[in-house]
């Protein structure tokens, strides 16, 4: 999806079970077979826009309704002047759904013929096995055509449109079906796009989602179809924290002229423990953290080294415009505070003075491993947002395995269901939750959530997690004692895409580095 303005929303992102809903309701108020004879012509013409050199196309086609989409783009590409190969699964005795046996009627008298066999040669394939009705609790066919047409669609060069979902992904998390992921490279060789029915899905923008589905477009089907704008979604059908969104940024008014460094509130970072500790020297991620708040637009940033003494010569990377402050002093800090960039073993002694900050805080890295070894300040959190009328907002800006630490589960359990770990945790300890990762996922405490979609792997190198963190800081600096998480949604959403969105204007052939990454940032407006 391309970016919008936050005045235009992108489409709902909504879970299978609660597009299934939708779209019974919706198909009623049509004439009979209009959504699959819509989806079968928006496929058709989206195949022509993106491939008109294609002449051979390839049709493959599942049992299910998104196998009777398929056949109905197939009708429209032979129409349209295409050869047209179609394959289409045999399910025994069992028949087809009854709109899928109308399209298959249809594509038999259009002359269209089936043949179970990939043809040896195709510019384009049309993924339409399996879309929604996919299950994750089937198991592996043991033999059949369909592994052979998964695994073509899967290696080939030549460019693949999936119809709703690319096969085999599942639409709810962005995981592959269990059986099936041993098998899947780690990413596609040829172009890959995929158009959406009715409304976006969160699986096609997270985990393997964002490398399979590739470019997403959306058919909505229906000029009735409240589903393409998430802000004008019925409140009879879906509550709005029950409904995913596509993270946007909204644009900042520009800055007045009368404006002082106070309105843009400070930043404080407290971690990076120093070498002589424990041999493990990480003041670079607090000096990262500090730099980012710094170019993302705080007011002032101020920086305690963990260990560290007023008297200790300004360490090397920390320039003038970071003050450097007694941990101390740090409780005179106003603004937010950004907690466990580098922080080390040391941080534990800090995070309850951090716990009792009054303004929002971020806690980041070792603060949440500290935090997920030590069940007294697990109290202390949730604590903290009972008392969060004279405190701030609290956001955790996990990686996987931090969050995995924090549920006391495993990396591959998180991952299998990122939005729902995020979402777990947040209402958990009622905090806003970052779930960083391709599809970064940001969830609040009523089970609200969100998927980024800018950012790419440049990203995939030590201390961006630092920067991130302090990138948040610098947005949520302005908030004033007594937020609620609510009125930090948007600032975090606007720094989580920033910070993706420096990586994706990145220059060619110019390394990505934390450090460089930092002094990327600017202040919005
Ligand atoms: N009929 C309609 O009104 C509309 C249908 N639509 C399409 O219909 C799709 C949903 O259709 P269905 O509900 O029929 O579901 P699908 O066509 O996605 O899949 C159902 C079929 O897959 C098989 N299946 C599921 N999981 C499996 C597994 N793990 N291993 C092997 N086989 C498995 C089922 O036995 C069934 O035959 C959407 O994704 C969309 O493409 C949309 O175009 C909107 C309108
Ligand atoms: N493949 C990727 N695509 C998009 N973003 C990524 C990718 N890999 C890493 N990132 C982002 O880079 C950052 C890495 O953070 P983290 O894992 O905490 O690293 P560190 O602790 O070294 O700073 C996160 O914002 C994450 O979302």
């Amino acid at each position: 999806m391309h970016p919008t303005a936050a005045d235009l929303p992108y489409p709902a992102l909504l879970s299978s079970q609660q597009l299934r809903a939708r779209e019974t309701r919706l198909a009623r108020q049509l004439p009979p077979y209009s959504l699959m004879a819509r989806a079968g012509a928006a496929t058709a013409r989206l195949a022509l826009a993106i491939a008109p050199h294609a002449r051979h196309i390839w049709v493959v086609c599942g049992a299910g309704n998104n196998g009777g989409d398929g056949l109905e783009a197939a009708i429209h590409l032979q129409a349209a002047g295409k050869t047209v190969h179609l394959s289409l699964m045999q399910t025994g005795d069992k028949p087809l759904p009854s709109d899928a046996a109308q399209a298959l009627q249809r594509a038999q008298a259009a002359g269209l013929r089936i043949g179970d066999q990939a043809p040896g040669h195709f510019d384009l394939a049309i993924d339409a096995l399996w879309g929604i009705g996919l299950r994750a609790d089937r198991s592996s066919p043991a033999d059949g055509p369909m592994l052979d047409w998964l695994q073509q669609l899967m290696q080939t060069e030549k460019d693949v449109l999936c119809m709703d979902t690319p096969s085999g992904l599942l639409a709810d998390t962005g995981a592959w079906l269990p059986w099936l992921a041993a098998q899947v490279p780690p990413s596609p060789k040829g172009r890959r796009f995929t158009l959406s029915m009715l409304t976006l899905k969160p699986g096609l923008f997270t985990l393997q989602g964002r490398d399979w589905a590739g470019e997403v477009w959306l058919a909505p089907l229906s000029a009735g179809n409240p589903l393409w704008r998430s802000d004008q979604i019925p409140a009879t059908d879906i509550t709005v924290s029950d409904c995913g969104q596509l993270v946007t940024h909204a644009r900042s008014p520009a800055l007045a002229h009368d404006s002082h460094k106070g309105i843009f509130g400070d930043v404080g970072v407290l971690g990076g423990q120093s070498a002589s500790s424990d041999g493990q020297g990480m003041e670079g991620a607090a000096i990262l953290a500090a730099s980012a708040a710094l170019h993302a637009g705080a007011g002032r940033v101020m920086l305690h080294l963990l260990g560290s003494h007023p008297a200790s010569p300004r360490p090397t990377g920390v320039v003038a415009d970071i003050m450097l402050r007694s941990l101390e002093a740090m409780r005179a800090l106003r603004g937010s505070l950004v907690c466990g960039c580098g922080g080390g073993s040391q941080v534990v002694q800090v995070i309850p003075q951090a716990l009792q900050h009054p303004g929002s805080l971020v806690l980041d890295a070792d603060a949440l491993n500290a935090i997920a070894a030590q069940p007294q300040l697990q109290q202390a959190l949730v604590q903290r947002a009972a008392t969060a009328d004279n405190r701030g907002i609290t956001v955790l800006t996990p990686h996987p395995l931090e969050l995995a630490r924090l549920l006391g589960t495993d990396t591959p359990a998180i991952q299998s269901d990122r939005i729902g770990a995020a979402r777990q945790a947040a209402q958990q300890w009622q905090c806003l939750v970052v779930l960083k990762g391709s599809g970064t996922v940001v969830a609040a405490p009523n089970g609200r959530y969100a998927i980024n979609h800018s950012g790419n792997a440049r990203l995939a190198i030590g201390g961006t997690g630092d920067v991130l963190a302090g990138c948040i800081g610098a947005h949520l600096a302005a908030l004033p004692p007594g937020s609620s998480w609510a009125d930090g949604w948007q600032p975090l959403l606007n720094a989580v895409w920033l910070h993706g969105h420096a990586a994706d204007t990145w220059p060619l052939g110019r390394m990505l580095t934390a450090s460089r990454l930092a002094h990327s940032l600017h202040r919005p407006g």
